[in-house]
């Protein structure tokens, strides 16, 4: 049976900051570090095993991924990063504080803004400082200005098809260190979960999901390594 397990990055300085990150890289921070070790350790202690390993292009699911694996003593496993697999863009909202801007446009605002569907936060400014068209790992992508949740399927479920689903099909256990809202994107694909329901969806930090499937790569069963 096809088994895939997600895991979020640990809690990034960002995260603990409380300010919008998306594609900026922001980095673990010490409990991230902590958390991302504690999976490690978890998914060793349960009997976990990986053949193959799928990351984004930011440090702290990078990072995250590394000391899992240390922890599992397979810092030596095949490692594919793809920008497809970053934290959905978060636009003009990249750097905020998101308790300032509760306080400012109001908690509903925020909320379509961080966990609605279809609704992409404003652009990011021209000259804003966290402009990434720069940025030498993104030569060659036209990088988003802002992605809702169906803007980040867009590019995640292609992905996803095109490089996971056929390792999961060869038979490969596979781990894939990613981020909130591209794991959401691949959970709302991987159980179904209809477009008006995925607004519920919330995945912790540094807490490896399991997903248990079919032939057909559909979900069997779901569940926390931390619960069984
Ligand atoms: O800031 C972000 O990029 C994400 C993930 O940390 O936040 P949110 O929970 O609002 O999707």
């Amino acid at each position: 049976m096809p088994t895939l397990v997600l895991l979020r990055h640990g809690q990034s300085q960002w995260n603990l900051e409380n300010r919008f990150t998306g594609w900026w890289d922001s980095d673990l921070s010490d409990k991230g570090i902590a958390e991302a070790r504690a999976a490690g350790r978890l998914l060793a202690e349960k009997g976990y095993d990986f053949d193959r390993c799928f990351t984004s292009v930011q440090t702290r699911a990078i990072r995250t991924l590394h000391l899992v694996l240390h922890e599992m003593e397979r810092l030596w496993l095949p490692v594919t990063k793809d920008w497809q697999l970053n934290e959905r863009h978060y636009g003009g909202l990249t750097g905020l504080n998101k308790q300032e801007m509760i306080d400012k446009v109001g908690a509903e605002q925020v909320k379509i803004w961080r966990r609605s569907f279809d609704i992409p936060p404003p652009p990011l400014d021209a000259d804003s400082p966290y402009q990434l068209a720069g940025d030498r790992r993104y030569a060659g992508i036209t990088v988003p200005q802002s992605e809702s949740l169906k803007d980040t399927i867009e590019r995640v479920l292609p992905y996803y098809e095109g490089e996971i689903a056929p390792a999961l099909r060869r038979g490969e256990r596979v781990v894939i260190s990613a981020h909130g809202n591209s794991l959401r994107a691949l959970e709302k694909h991987l159980s179904n979960i209809a477009d008006a329901d995925i607004v519920g969806l919330e995945i912790p930090t540094g807490q490896p999901i399991v997903y248990e499937l079919d032939k057909e790569l559909r979900a069997i069963d779901r569940f926390y390594v931390s619960e069984r």
